[in-house]
């Protein structure tokens, strides 16, 4: 069988994405997902979308992480693949989508993808780590010397920690550069591995920077990856609605392979 695929990235987080509008692709699969997702032996990813047709919505955005198994939301994943449906010509300058956690609405323009999130219900302390769910699951962890930090080797360890079993969590840390930006890496579930830049992750930290350090909205995140910008409006210390990711979101490349 031979894909037709695209490539984007979002702040280094980067996808294959498939337009399966007449859902041809084997997305039950696992092992292909993975296979194309890997570095060496397929296209290389940290996770693949496909895009399908919805009744009520612009398109349904199905995400997979790199170890091929079907993940909860990913927000550098929704930014690219509204870049991508813009690129279709699904839509103008605003969509509305369905992914995996319900409805969102993005608005694109020349450099960037803004993706509404959903809204945040609550903030928690698992054994004295923070815990939240924006989509995906993500611990946050503020730290002193972030550049030198074994991220793989102390995310890992949280990441299968017994508190959060049996889904295992994403992993963020953070340091702070000045009052209104955070450089944050994180630890990818699903990946297994650090990435460039985590969508839901820097969304969580930037509340839990406003929670804990009173940062004001929007917190400016810087990644390894690049710059990422996340508004929102806080309705109580740990809730929060109209969360938006800002930040870039390219076609890197397209391509064939045969599976
Ligand atoms: N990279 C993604 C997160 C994917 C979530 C995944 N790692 C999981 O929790 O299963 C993002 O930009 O939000």
């Amino acid at each position: 069988m031979t894909l037709e695929f695209f490539k984007y990235q979002g702040t280094g987080n980067d996808f294959v994405l498939i337009d399966d509008r007449n859902e041809t692709f084997p997305a039950s699969d696992q092992a292909l997902v993975e296979r194309l997702c890997d570095r060496r032996f397929g296209i290389g990813a940290d996770g693949l979308i496909l895009l399908r047709n919805d009744p009520q919505y612009h398109f349904r955005m199905v995400y997979f992480n790199a170890d091929g198994a079907e993940g909860s939301m990913c927000g550098n994943g929704g930014r690219c693949i509204v870049r991508f449906a813009h690129d279709l010509g699904l839509f103008e300058r605003e969509t509305r989508f369905l992914a995996v956690d319900g409805e969102h609405i993005a608005f694109v323009t020349e450099e960037t993808v803004s993706l509404k999130m959903s809204d945040v219900t609550g903030i928690d302390n698992r054994g004295g780590l923070t815990f939240l769910n924006t989509g995906s699951p993500h611990v946050v962890q503020f730290v002193d010397d972030l550049e030198s930090l074994d991220v793989v080797k102390e995310g890992r360890a949280i990441r299968y920690d017994a508190r959060f079993q049996p889904g295992g969590t994403n992993v963020n840390f953070v340091q702070p550069i000045d009052g209104g930006t955070l450089f944050v890496r994180t630890y990818e579930r699903g990946v297994e591995d650090e990435t460039y830049s985590c969508g839901t992750g820097v969304t969580a930290v930037a509340l839990v920077a406003h929670q804990q350090l009173n940062m004001p909205d929007p917190v400016l995140i810087k990644t390894l990856g690049g710059n990422l910008r996340v508004s929102f409006n806080a309705k109580t210390q740990e809730q929060f609605d109209s969360i938006h990711l800002i930040g870039p979101a390219k076609r890197v490349f397209a391509g064939t392979i045969t599976v």
